[in-house]
């Protein structure tokens, strides 16, 4: 038995996040998903280890891509002392409508809590996507957190939850 505590937070404009949010809480057992506008963020420090994500919108904005609550906490994340603390960030896009900015917010989560002195796990390959390009990749040929398409693969999204659910528990998670 574990007594480690996952939080899992998300934003979302459309709900699309959220029914995402869902099926990873069920693949890797965390508490409930709780939108991060309904929450005091210096509880984040709190968890043993934090899986965070969000859509993209804004197109083409330098910085707060991704059009949701996150936008106005990000710069508070950033402040915290979440050192060592694992964090695994997953975004929401559309690679085919938005395909030269696939998932550009997942950077934003990624730069914030990096500052916090988190782990940062769960980097995925980015092969087997649409996308022409992304902020979210990382230049070794991975993005920094899960991207999913639920615009045109919501097909293969079940698939890839589980398969970086099996990654971030040999990540330590
Ligand atoms: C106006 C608009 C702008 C969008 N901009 C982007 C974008 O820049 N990059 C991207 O990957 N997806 C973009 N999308 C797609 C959304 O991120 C995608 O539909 C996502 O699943 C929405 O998640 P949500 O329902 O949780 O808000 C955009 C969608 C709309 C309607």
């Amino acid at each position: 038995m574990s007594f480690y505590q996952h939080g899992l937070f998300y934003s979302t404009s459309t709900g699309k996040t959220e029914e995402v949010a869902d099926l990873i809480q069920e693949k890797i057992g965390s508490a409930a998903p709780q939108d991060i506008a309904d929450v005091d963020v210096s509880s984040l420090a709190s968890y043993d280890g934090l899986i965070v994500g969000a859509p993209t919108w804004n197109t083409g904005a330098d910085s707060e891509r991704s059009g949701t609550s996150w936008d106005d906490v990000l710069g508070n994340i950033a402040g915290l002392d979440l050192k060592g603390k694992p964090v695994a960030v997953f975004g929401l896009g559309d690679s085919i409508g938005y395909g030269e900015y696939f998932c550009d917010a997942m950077e934003e989560l990624y730069s914030s809590f990096k500052a916090s002195g988190a782990k940062m796990v769960g980097h995925w390959p980015a092969d087997g996507y649409q996308h022409e390009d992304s902020k979210a990749l990382l230049g070794d040929g991975s993005f920094c957190g899960l991207p999913l398409d639920q615009d045109n693969e919501d097909d293969k999204t079940e698939e890839r939850i589980e398969g970086w659910v099996a990654q971030l528990k040999n990540e330590g998670f």
